[in-house]
């Protein structure tokens, strides 16, 4: 953070700091980066340079003075126009036009427009548009070059696959956002299917651990709306739930602790637990994964078969049970799960497949549902749906037989 939000402040902030970073560099006998595509990248990439606090000094207090310098009007015309930049990008990536300025040198316009087949005038535009941000150059009139900031896409194709993902499912997706808040206002819809399970679950005096409960932003709001509950968050590190539990109430943060557990690990049994909830937890992990995480639930279930196990998850529409343009935005986020995590976006049946590929004996009782959209899945372990014919924890924490097949249901048993 700059330490002065006046203007000779920060400008004093950012000397200090460059002047920390040039010195290092020249220390180390390294080169200060520019934007040809032959600079050195030092700064950038060398693992040997200590630099982190003064590049963030340096960035956050630029960008602070040039906030204060060109003032509302300007901030919001450019936060206006910026998808315009976008629309400039994704053109360059849909017609291969980075692909096809040669990695040194320049390109004339006409050989350019002819390669990729698109428009001279357009081309030209949208080539000029990003070279204001210095993402290519134009050495002399009408023809172009990579400069330091394109080139990379030539060379790092997870990068530009990275792009192609944000600007086209992405994107898009973000164009319909506000359409969907229009229609879905409120944010903790979500939330309250859970706090009408919690008060029709009947139980006075509830524990519910939420697993994988990040900042415990959710069991905080729980706590809220259920005085008489009381709440453990379970997480891989305590970091988030200790800075959210800080500014909480008293009254709840005496009723909300925190675990540290890896849900990889099976859940110990322990005395008193109403229900385990797993929210949004499983949507970017594939099904193999998300089966692994299901089973880790069983030693605890077997121990408490009246404990629930709750899902909270988004469930795929099917076809008609939404407009269009939202089920579109569902599909948009199940590509984009599988594209970078080989995970999707679920219906009710995937859930319902799902959890009985974790252990037959896992049924779901209810699920709660939005209109389409969101849903918490309730989901109980039934012991007389089983009809042991192995050691079931002869293979750890599966319900799987030794073969790794799913053990017998009782004649007649659904999934
Ligand atoms: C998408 S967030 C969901 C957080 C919260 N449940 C909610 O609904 O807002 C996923 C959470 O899972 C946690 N997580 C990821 N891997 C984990 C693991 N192996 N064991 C426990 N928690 C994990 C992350 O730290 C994060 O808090």
């Amino acid at each position: 953070m700059a330490s002065q939000l006046n203007m000779l402040g920060l400008a004093a902030d950012i000397v200090t700091c460059t002047r920390e970073i040039t010195g290092q560099l020249q220390k180390s006998g390294l080169t200060e980066p520019t934007f040809d595509v032959a600079s050195s990248r030092e700064l950038w990439e060398s693992p040997n340079l200590d630099l982190k606090a003064a590049k963030t000094k340096l960035v956050e207090a630029s960008s602070t003075l040039l906030t204060l310098v060109n003032g509302p009007m300007a901030f919001h015309r450019n936060w206006f126009g910026s998808h315009y930049d976008l629309v400039a990008f994704q053109a360059m990536l849909e017609f291969k036009v980075l692909d096809n300025i040669p990695a040194t040198g320049s390109i004339d316009l006409h050989t350019l427009a002819a390669k990729v087949q698109l428009d001279q005038d357009k081309l030209r535009r949208i080539l000029r548009l990003l070279g204001t941000h210095r993402y290519i150059n134009e050495p002399e009139r009408d023809f172009f070059e990579h400069t330091v900031l394109s080139e990379i896409l030539l060379r790092d194709e997870l990068l530009k696959a990275q792009g192609g993902l944000q600007l086209n499912d992405m994107h898009k997706a973000s164009a319909l956002a506000s359409e969907y808040l229009k229609e879905k206002p409120f944010f903790d819809r979500p939330f309250s299917l859970l706090v009408q399970w919690v008060r029709e679950s009947g139980i006075s005096n509830g524990t519910l651990v939420d697993v994988g409960g990040g900042s415990g932003h959710i069991a905080l709001g729980l706590a809220k709306e259920s005085p008489t509950w009381n709440f453990i968050v379970q997480d891989l590190h305590d970091n988030m739930f200790a800075e959210s539990s800080k500014s909480a109430a008293k009254d709840l943060s005496s009723r909300v602790s925190f675990q540290r557990h890896d849900f990889f690990t099976a859940q110990s049994p322990a005395a008193g637990i109403s229900a385990y909830l797993l929210r949004q937890c499983l949507h970017n992990w594939s099904d193999e994964d998300s089966v692994k995480i299901i089973k880790t639930f069983i030693p605890a279930l077997e121990a408490s078969p009246e404990t629930a196990l709750l899902i909270n998850e988004g469930i795929m529409p099917n076809r008609g049970d939404v407009a269009l343009h939202e089920e579109r935005m569902f599909r948009q986020m199940d590509l984009a799960m599988f594209v970078t995590t080989n995970a999707k976006q679920r219906t009710e049946e995937d859930w319902r497949a799902l959890v009985a590929n974790a252990d037959r004996r896992l049924k779901v009782t209810r699920i709660l549902r939005d209109k389409g959209t969101m849903g918490v899945i309730e989901v109980h372990l039934d012991l007389t749906r089983y009809v042991p014919d192995v050691d079931v924890h002869a293979n750890g924490i599966n319900g799987t037989n030794g073969n790794g097949n799913q053990t017998n249901l009782l004649a007649g048993e659904q999934i």
